[in-house]
């Protein structure tokens, strides 16, 4: 049977992720692999309305790490494991390093306690018992804070996150690039400072690097394929 590939998507907001996500998904279809495209917070009915409360309620930062963590939790067991399990490529938007990110870095909540959290949360859920679940390769969108934020100005309605000024910003892309230097060989940057098309070449190639994809995929680029 075809093994399962855990692909997450990471970068601050308005870093150009939703862009490429769904063209990635289609990618992979077009290869003929079955694709669970889901996202974090969220992913369930119990984990979306986690993401509600996430996104809009006010709560201090231990609140805030154990609603992600809890989401995940549901997440994993109940959509991310049965969908590896039966050799899918599962493709999420944001996974834990978010959690290191934001609640982390941005709000300042302790990274040993994450990392207690989520050895609880990302453990005994594989048919590996001592397995801790992480993605196989993370995306992460390189961007400045500060064009992050030129990008949002004009996009849409800022959630509690989006509404953050610009030094917590800096601080989460901070955080990401901690994560990244930590675990080189499950990240791939990508200058997300550039072109649709080229952030989307990028994109390709770092599936080809891993021999996922084949290298004629890369002729078709998210913006072809959002005026079709
Ligand atoms: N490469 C790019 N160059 C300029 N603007 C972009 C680029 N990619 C996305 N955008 C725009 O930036 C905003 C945020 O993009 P989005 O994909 O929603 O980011 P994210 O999902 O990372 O928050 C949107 O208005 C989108 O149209
Ligand atoms: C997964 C996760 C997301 N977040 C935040 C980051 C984002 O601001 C927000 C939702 O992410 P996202 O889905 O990227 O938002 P949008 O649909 O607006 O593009 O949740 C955390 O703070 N911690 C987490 O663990």
């Amino acid at each position: 049977m075809t093994t399962g590939l855990f692909i997450s998507f990471e970068g601050i907001d308005g870093a150009g992720k939703s862009s490429h996500i769904e063209a990635l998904a289609q990618a992979f279809r077009d290869q003929g692999r079955v694709v669970t495209l889901t996202r974090e917070p969220g992913g369930t009915p119990l984990a979306e309305k986690l993401r509600t409360l996430m996104l809009h309620d006010a709560m201090d930062p231990l609140t805030e790490a154990l609603i992600a963590f809890a989401a995940r939790r549901d997440h994993l067991v109940q959509v991310i494991e049965p969908a590896l399990a039966r050799g899918e490529v599962v493709i999420c938007d944001r996974f834990t390093d978010a959690t290191f990110a934001y609640q982390g870095a941005g709000r300042g909540f302790d990274l040993g306690q994450l990392a207690a959290l989520e050895r609880m949360v990302q453990t005994g859920t594989a048919p590996q018992p001592h397995l801790l679940r992480e993605p196989d390769l993370t995306l992460w969108f390189d961007l400045p804070a500060a064009v992050a934020a030129e990008r949002l100005a004009t996009a849409r309605v800022p959630d509690r996150f989006e509404a953050q000024p610009g030094e917590f910003f800096a601080r989460v892309a901070r955080g990401y690039a901690d994560r990244a230097q930590a675990a080189p060989a499950r990240f791939a940057r990508i200058d997300a400072n550039a072109s649709r098309h080229a952030v989307w070449q990028q994109v390709v190639q770092a599936m080809v690097r891993k021999g996922w994809l084949a290298i004629m995929v890369g002729t078709k680029t998210a913006d072809t394929r959002e005026q079709a």
